[in-house]
């Protein structure tokens, strides 16, 4: 997958602005609050219709501007496509429109059509933080390769949402007790699915991130992961190869058992939304007791396993967006990364200082200032 062209109109701090892509490696660089993100990020909303950064999509229309619009143009399989992403407000009400190739889309076609693996610095927290980080990674891998996937976290989080406010109804409003059943019921079947799909694809992501792994820290550490399942009372399962049949009995065993939990705190205590991606290095919690650089080369190896993952599922590698994390990285990562990018994956990196990117005859530069673009 490789982009060609990025037309932006009332992006951020964009007014209308071109770039071609004409290298494998594009550098954006410039100093703090020029706009060299909201390229990424523009790129990022071309992938999945979503921001980055933020869950407003208006935030990203140019201030005063009532619309704004991203026209990506790339080659996948050798083919020539379009998305135009827009937002415009009419008669005080804000309006998407999503185009393919030209034709109107849902968010359903769009999502996967085109393929790409955003790095920053918050990735780097993937390991030492929450387990809601290790959750979205997760699902961001499987749903750029699954749009079933992408239906059931939809489905589930709105499930997830009713089954919340009927606790709440229950416990504020005395509501009927029994109408948690169907719900129950529901809630276990598309978390059931959703673990069976999560165990899966950590087989792959194993077989893909820990060769990584081993390149990166060269091959002085050992990196094990597990999909961590809560229980209740604090129990935790570590789960390989159930059926979904044995996991939705599972959890609507457990729901039953907790309900006067779950009443009281007005809050779904069990299921897919608190579960772990747990990962061990030498043996030991990562998230408790490797070091911040073994952190960090555990986050990137991770990440790049997601575009072996995408290439393995899809044929074509995805295109990588790095922000701001060169400086992040120690000399021999930053030459570990770019040698296994090197001239099969795209990629688009921003950094305040383009010297500590790495240069292996491939990149193009563009100076960004204030909302404009500039080739050097
Ligand atoms: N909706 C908007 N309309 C106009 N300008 C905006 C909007 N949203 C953000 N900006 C401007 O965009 C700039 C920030 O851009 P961006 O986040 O891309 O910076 P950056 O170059 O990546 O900086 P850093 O290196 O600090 O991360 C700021 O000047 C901000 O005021």
């Amino acid at each position: 997958m490789r982009i060609n062209r990025l037309q932006l109109v009332n992006f951020r701090n964009y007014d209308h602005c071109t770039v071609s892509f004409d290298k494998m490696v594009t550098v954006f660089y410039g100093k703090n609050g020029q706009g060299k993100t909201n390229i990424l990020e523009s790129i990022f909303y071309s992938a999945f219709g979503l921001s980055h950064r933020t869950n407003k999509e208006d935030e990203m229309v140019k201030f005063l501007s009532d619309g704004m619009a991203v026209h990506l143009d790339f080659s996948k399989e050798d083919e020539i496509h379009s998305i135009r992403m827009k937002r415009y407000n009419d008669q005080g009400r804000w309006h998407k429109e999503i185009k393919i190739d030209g034709k109107k889309a849902t968010a359903k076609d769009h999502y996967s059509f085109f393929n790409a693996v955003m790095f920053s610095p918050e990735d780097l927290q993937i390991i030492k933080g929450d387990p809601g980080l290790r959750r979205r990674f997760m699902d961001m891998e499987i749903s750029q390769t699954d749009p079933l996937y992408y239906e059931l976290l939809v489905r589930y989080r709105r499930l997830l949402k009713q089954r919340n406010s009927l606790l709440k109804g229950i416990r504020d409003k005395n509501q009927p007790q029994e109408q948690l059943a169907p719900w129950d019921e529901e809630i276990s079947d598309v978390g059931s699915q959703i673990l069976i799909k999560r165990l899966d694809n950590l087989i792959k992501l194993k077989e893909i991130s820990i060769p990584v792994f081993n390149i990166l820290s060269d091959r002085t550490d050992t990196l094990e992961m597990k999909y961590e399942m809560k229980g209740n009372d604090g129990a935790v399962f570590y789960p390989e190869k159930e059926s979904a049949a044995d996991i939705k009995e599972f959890y609507i065993k457990s729901i039953r058992e907790r309900i006067f939990k779950d009443i009281m705190q007005g809050n779904t205590g069990i299921g897919v939304h608190r579960d772990d991606l747990k990962t061990y290095i030498n043996n030991a919690d990562s998230r408790a007791f490797a070091s911040q650089g073994q952190q960090r080369c555990c986050a990137l190896a991770l990440k790049l396993s997601q575009i072996e993952y995408v290439k393995k599922i899809s044929g074509e590698y995805p295109v990588l967006l790095l922000d701001d994390v060169m400086s992040e990285l120690d000399h021999h990562r930053r030459n570990q990364l770019v040698s296994f990018i090197n001239d099969k994956v795209q990629t688009i990196i921003t950094v305040n200082d383009k010297t500590l990117i790495p240069d292996l005859g491939s990149n193009q530069y563009f100076k960004v200032e204030k909302g404009s673009i500039k080739k050097s």
